[in-house]
């Protein structure tokens, strides 16, 4: 089973996703942008370029997400594995969709990017977003790169919504306002609902 954790930057993601591993001791815990592949290292190195061209670095994190899937996904999940993602298909859809708008560079941005992944990703079953307000998902993620911007985490979570309603068999919205415990504590009860069961 395949479960993702989305949100904006500052949401909290990482700190549930931390949180969970003590719970699920044989799942295999992952991440995008990833961390231990060159192409992980050159989406960062995007991440860090205020001028980065839109749409390669839209390429980068696919070449990183294709990568993911091969190296890491798809072999676990074949050997029957939990595998918990922190971010993944959808921040693409959320966050490159917002760029490509913002850039003009392509007609219906948010679909663009789905349809680059339609060919080859693996949809996640469940993926549980943590729902925060853009002022305080980037006064909590300290504004450290280009996308940690208000004006920019606001179109970002409004392509949250319309992914909330175009995949409502998966997405289950979490309050991420919450205290860190209650957020753990919601995220908790939906897994046991679903994975557990
Ligand atoms: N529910 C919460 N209430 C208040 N602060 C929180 C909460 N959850 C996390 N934080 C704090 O907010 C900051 C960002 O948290 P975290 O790194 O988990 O977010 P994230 O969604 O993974 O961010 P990013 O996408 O930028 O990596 C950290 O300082 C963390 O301690
Ligand atoms: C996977 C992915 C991520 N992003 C953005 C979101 C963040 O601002 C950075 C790094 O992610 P982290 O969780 O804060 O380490 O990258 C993106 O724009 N598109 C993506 O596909």
């Amino acid at each position: 089973m395949l479960v993702t954790l989305e949100g904006l930057d500052g949401s909290g993601k990482t700190t549930v996703w931390e949180a969970l591993q003590k719970s699920y001791p044989d799942a295999v815990f992952t991440r995008e942008p990833t961390n231990d592949s060159w192409y992980g290292d050159a989406v960062y190195r995007s991440i860090e370029d205020d001028d980065a061209d839109s749409l390669a670095e839209l390429f980068l994190y696919t070449a990183d997400h294709a990568d993911h899937l091969s190296r890491k996904i798809e072999p676990a999940l074949e050997r029957g594995e939990l595998v918990i993602s922190d971010r993944y298909a959808d921040s693409r859809f959320a966050y490159q969709g917002a760029t490509l708008a913002e850039t003009e560079r392509v007609e219906n941005p948010l679909e663009y990017v789905i349809d680059i992944h339609d060919a080859f990703s693996v949809e996640p079953d469940l993926t549980l977003y943590l729902d925060l307000d853009p002022e305080t998902a980037a006064r909590r993620a300290g504004s450290t790169n280009k996308f940690e911007r208000v004006e920019y985490l606001t179109a970002v979570r409004e392509n949250y919504e319309r992914l909330c309603e175009r995949y409502d068999d998966r997405f289950v919205r979490i309050d991420a306002a919450q205290s860190p415990a209650a957020v753990l504590e919601d995220v908790r009860d939906v897994l046991a609902a679903t994975v557990d069961r």
